[in-house]
């Protein structure tokens, strides 16, 4: 199990995903001793990240008789970092696993008292990212870096981590100057000033959300509709007037690029940009799969310009609207369906006509996903949004519906909803989706990725979006 772990962390699992299936099966038969805190936590955390419907009565030894998880094994360093990691694979009702996480975490803290710099440096790591909630290739980089640092560590493993890492990020590079390259020619950057112009971090999503090898259609083309998605939502946020976005959104709904001559022409350069990456990414679909999937990429468009049309309505009128219809508009503006439903196709695996019709009407895995990105979103950038002038965002609605609270109230607020959408979330991987295991991983990447994009935002010892950039896309790992 041990094994499975440091192969998952490492980024290197995907090489060996028959060897984990069949073994991880066999973790069920796994008779972990009374006290092996460590291997119990891990065998359930394993069992539930792949899929499996892991029993929480296997934690029930670890209790006294007060119900209470046992005082020796706080001092149980390893088994308690387990612990913790295994503490957030819950679904909602597991309270033994919420107890699990305060208990882990409260003598965690303790620990790093008496511990040796290096180690409490680590253990204060794992507490702020733990490992079920970070973006895979962060995980990979930090825990080869750690790796190299212990000499009684297998070093064939972290060779091959390393190597692994990096032709991986060099494989990226190649992606990224062909988005450069798309992004350069298509000159919406150059014809609209006022729009951002991040291809970088858009790509860095990507690799987030899809960051395997073979997924290299996946991430240009989800990056490149991201690129657009955001010029969209500075169209919408901040440079288009009311009268002329009812326009837009009209043109849109029609999809008729012939019915365009009424619209400003910086309306006209993003309408044709959106229309012809479309048309694109669908080819690609085509040629490789064979469905044309034009309206169902059209229709999620149509649906973001709507919801962005929604925001701009709420914010002229000043209104603050209730947090749930603020959340359910706020996912589909934050590009969540958008994304999943680009990656379900380019992926192409297990769509039928069930599945197809499943993705198309926004399921649950893509809510509960969305709702964190558009939860850390807001906990990321909602100050400068709000100085700028934006729409009120869920701390603001926080703040509002808990009788003006502060906003540190507000934030921990936000903060509990995330950690109750995950809960969903879990769910849904233990469940018996008809998705499949691609797409779910695939959702949860998204909800891992948005923490390590916007936590900054929130905790500035977090790495910012450059720093990230940096460690994930450009350096590569020395060997040593
Ligand atoms: C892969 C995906 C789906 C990426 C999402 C990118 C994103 C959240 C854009 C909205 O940014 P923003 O912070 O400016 O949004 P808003 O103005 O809606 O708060």
């Amino acid at each position: 199990m041990s094994l499975i772990d440091d192969l998952q962390r490492l980024g290197i699992a995907y090489h060996f995903d028959e060897e984990i299936q069949a073994l991880s099966s066999q973790c069920f038969n796994f008779k972990s001793g009374k006290d092996d805190l460590f291997g119990t936590s891990l065998c359930f955390r394993l069992l539930r990240q792949q899929g499996h419907n892991a029993s929480i009565d296997m934690f029930l030894k670890f209790k006294d008789n007060n119900g209470r998880f046992k005082e020796e094994l706080s001092k149980d360093l390893r088994g308690l970092q387990s612990l913790y990691e295994a503490s957030y694979m819950g679904v909602e009702g597991e309270e033994l696993l919420s107890e699990a996480m305060e208990f882990s975490k409260h003598n965690l803290q303790a620990s790093m008292d008496w511990l040796q710099p290096s180690l409490a440096k680590q253990v204060g790591m794992s507490l702020a990212f733990p490992t079920p909630r970070i973006m895979e290739k962060f995980e990979a980089r930090r825990y080869i870096e750690n790796w190299k640092q212990d000499l009684r560590k297998n070093s064939e493993i972290i060779e091959l981590a390393t190597l692994d890492f990096n032709s991986v990020q060099s494989l990226y590079q190649r992606e990224i100057i062909e988005l450069k390259r798309w992004w350069r020619e298509l000159g919406l950057a150059h014809k609209l000033p006022f729009a951002r112009d991040r291809p970088l971090e858009c790509f860095l999503w990507t690799v987030g959300i899809f960051p395997e090898p073979n997924y290299s259609e996946c991430r240009i083309e989800v990056a490149k509709a991201v690129a657009i998605l955001l010029v969209l939502d500075d169209v919408y946020d901040s440079y288009g007037s009311l009268d002329e976005l009812i326009l837009f959104t009209e043109a849109i709904q029609r999809w008729d690029i012939a019915g365009i001559d009424h619209l400003p022409e910086y309306m006209k350069i993003c309408y044709m940009a959106l229309y012809n990456s479309i048309n694109e990414t669908s080819y690609k679909v085509l040629k490789n799969h064979g469905w044309c999937i034009i309206p169902e990429l059209t229709k999620q468009w149509q649906k973001i310009c709507e919801a962005f049309l929604v925001e701009a309505r709420w914010f002229c009128n000043n209104h603050v609207p209730k947090l749930d219809d603020y959340l359910n508009n706020g996912i589909t503006t934050a590009g969540t369906y958008m994304a999943l439903v680009y990656g379900f196709y380019l992926i192409g695996k297990q769509v039928t006509k069930e599945s197809a019709d499943l993705v198309n009407d926004a399921p649950k895995l893509f809510y509960n996903s969305g709702r964190i990105l558009r939860l850390w979103d807001d906990l990321g950038t909602a100050k400068d949004e709000q100085e700028r002038g934006d729409v009120a965002s869920s701390i603001e609605i926080c703040k509002k519906e808990n009788g003006f609270i502060s906003e540190d109230d507000a934030r921990n607020g936000v903060r509990g909803l995330i950690d109750q959408t995950w809960k969903d979330l879990n769910k849904e991987l233990i469940g018996l989706s008809p998705l499949g295991q691609s797409l779910i991983k695939v959702s949860l990447n998204l909800a891992r990725t948005s923490q390590l994009i916007y936590q900054h935002g929130d905790d500035e010892k977090a790495p910012s979006i450059e720093d990230s950039i940096h460690s994930l896309l450009i350096e590569p790992i020395h060997y040593s």
